[in-house]
């Protein structure tokens, strides 16, 4: 049976989720629904997306009887009251990256969740990729050894793109791309909590995090670290290393296609970009689509790739990073 979706905002990623669902079969994907804050914008998104109905407000589609899952695109400070919105309505969430801007606000839609008995994931993609899949059995084979390190980069220089540098949307590198090098690090060492971070940043001048460097020890001695920046260009790769070998994924690594095992490479080549896509390889969203639906028709409340309590310790680590380079946004004040 198709999974009914309803998309929460009209922007890029919403764009890119839509037109990659309309890749997939119709007897497994539909979009029945989208909203804006503006209905001629929402109306515009239908009609390119041939969706049937379009509202001028967030609440008018958590209303709509006929949509199963809410998908939200909307920017990283309207996520909390969007998600809780569409929980509270019954249905089931599907969230954009980071979930929440701090833990507070995490913690409080999980709990949202869990107490309604409700499906909640944060839209990791990465971890879908058939790459990572395979990056993750490599680990459990036990191919690399007893893990020692994990190192990640992710930089570009994306100060011309207004969300990212503005404080107020809560900008900056760590929760736009700092939240990938740290999902990896943290799927790679099994989804433990470090025992101790430390971290230096560079102050953008709007007070976003510009260029930040984190190291983390995790049980057992093993470290992570990453590096991430909204002005400067990375080589945006990862790499996790063992008593026997390295594996590395290669760029672009938060929506990876080459991973590298000891030296042998393999390719996972994406399904075609519709045209239209915004973002680079928007294809491979068709990876976690697919994924929520299997969750939702086997019943279950989270997923297991991306289970909501490594959620609140992704925004865990991410809080306390940004309290140790100084940056702060609105909502830790609340
Ligand atoms: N998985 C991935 O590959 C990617 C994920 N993302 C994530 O998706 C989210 C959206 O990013 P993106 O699509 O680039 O963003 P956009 O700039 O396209 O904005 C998305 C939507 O946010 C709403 N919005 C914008 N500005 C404001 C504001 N000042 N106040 C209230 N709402 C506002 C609008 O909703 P409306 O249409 O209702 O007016 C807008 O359409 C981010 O959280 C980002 O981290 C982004 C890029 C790639
Ligand atoms: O999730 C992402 O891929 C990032 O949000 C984007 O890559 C970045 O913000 C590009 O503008």
């Amino acid at each position: 049976m198709a999974l009914r979706w309803g998309i929460v905002s009209a922007g890029f990623i919403s764009s890119d989720f839509t037109a990659v669902l309309r890749t997939l079969p119709s007897s497994e994907h539909q979009v029945v629904a989208v909203a804006a804050r503006d209905l001629s914008r929402a109306k515009e998104f239908a009609r390119k997306y041939d969706i049937p109905k379009a509202y001028g407000s967030y609440e008018e589609l958590a209303k709509d009887p006929n949509v199963e899952v809410a998908y939200i695109g909307a920017q990283h400070p309207q996520h909390k009251a969007a998600v809780l919105l569409c929980l509270a309505a019954g249905k089931a969430v599907l969230c954009e990256k980071p979930l929440g801007v701090n833990a507070a606000e995490v913690r409080e839609m999980v709990a949202e969740a869990r107490t309604r008995g409700l499906f909640l994931m944060e839209a990791i993609w990465t971890r879908f990729f058939p790459a990572s899949e395979t990056l993750r059995s490599v680990l459990a084979q036990g191919t690399l050894g007893d893990l020692r390190v994990a190192r990640v980069e992710f930089g570009s220089n994306l100060s011309h793109v207004p969300r990212v540098t503005d404080w107020a949307q809560a900008g900056g590198g760590l929760l736009d791309l700092g939240i990938y090098c740290v999902q990896f690090i943290s799927m790679v060492f099994g989804g433990q909590k470090p025992e101790k971070i430390s971290a230096i940043g560079r102050h953008h001048e709007t007070g976003v995090d510009d260029t930040v460097t984190v190291l983390m020890q995790y049980p057992g001695g093993l470290h992570g670290s990453f590096t991430c920046s909204i002005t400067a260009q990375l080589s945006n790769t990862a790499l996790v290393s063992g008593t026997k070998g390295m594996a590395q994924i290669l760029s672009p690594c938060w929506c990876p296609t080459e991973l590298v095992v000891q030296g042998e490479h393999k390719e996972f080549p994406l399904p075609p970009d519709p045209k239209e896509c915004n973002y680079t390889n928007g294809a491979g969203m068709c990876y976690e689509a697919k994924h929520v639906r299997e969750c939702l028709r086997k019943g279950l409340k989270e997923s297991p790739v991306i289970p909501l309590a490594e959620s609140e310790l992704l925004a865990d680590i991410l809080e306390e990073i940004r309290k140790a380079i100084g940056v702060t946004f609105p909502q830790d004040k609340l």
